[in-house]
């Protein structure tokens, strides 16, 4: 299994308030399998996430990603399953500003081990960034920086894609080009996908949907 979550519960504790933000969650998902993520502002979504990415630790419960137990992994683990395994998309696109779009779609290849500029150059084209790889981020679009930080995630070939509202900064129709494209190279790739959304159409377009709510999912 790509990615498998066991009763695992989260909370936080800032002084008087303690809230129980997961109350036993329990989720499975296979390579090749996208799955949305949806539940009210403040349900959780962002910390099951980042549990998942191995940004956050879950107080109870076990997380599995690509066979590693995450509940016993050390900070360096964490970092390395990051940069191998899993591949973030987040709703701000952090690209980096010094570096032009070919260099940015590169990066996280790199970091990865892997370095193929051929298919950097077919990912740049099917993105439709072909004619832009000399430019710099604060030169591009929101659509088109999105594609880049999209672009830079597959090219890294993770096995596990975990994307926080990826077209949230998008308008409707850039938004669905841009996701058509993401769960293109998704499936080509036979990754798997944990998108966190709140557009009830944008999850239609995904394999599952789950539903967070409570501190549990339904
Ligand atoms: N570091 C933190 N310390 C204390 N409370 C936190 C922390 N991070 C998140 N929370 C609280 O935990 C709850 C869940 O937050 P989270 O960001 O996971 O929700 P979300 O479903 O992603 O929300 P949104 O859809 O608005 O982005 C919220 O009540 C939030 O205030």
């Amino acid at each position: 299994m790509l990615l498998s979550l066991t009763g695992v519960c989260k909370t936080y504790d800032s002084g008087a308030a303690r809230v129980d933000v997961l109350r036993g969650i329990d989720l499975v998902l296979a390579p090749g399998e996208t799955v949305a993520l949806t539940g009210e502002s403040g349900s959780g979504k962002s910390t099951l996430l980042h549990l998942c990415a191995g940004l956050d630790r879950a107080d109870g419960g076990r997380i599995e990603v690509a066979g590693r137990d995450l509940s016993g992994a050390d900070d360096a683990t964490m970092a390395a399953l990051r940069r191998d395994r899993v591949g973030l998309v987040f709703q701000q696109f952090n690209l980096i500003p010094s570096l032009d779009v070919g260099a940015n779609l590169a990066f996280q290849a790199r970091l990865a081990g892997r370095d193929e500029p051929a298919r950097i150059a077919t990912l740049a084209d099917r993105l439709g960034l072909g004619g832009l790889t000399g430019r710099y981020p604060e030169q591009l679009s929101g659509g088109q920086q999105q594609r880049v930080a999209i672009g830079r995630t597959l090219a890294a070939r993770p096995a596990l894609i975990l994307a926080d509202e990826p077209t949230g900064n998008l308008d409707e129709a850039t938004g669905d080009a841009v996701l058509d494209l993401m769960l293109e190279l998704v499936a080509e790739a036979g990754a798997g996908l944990l998108m966190v959304t709140h557009s009830p159409r944008l999850a239609a377009r995904l394999s599952r949907r789950v539903h967070l709510s409570g501190g549990r999912l339904a």
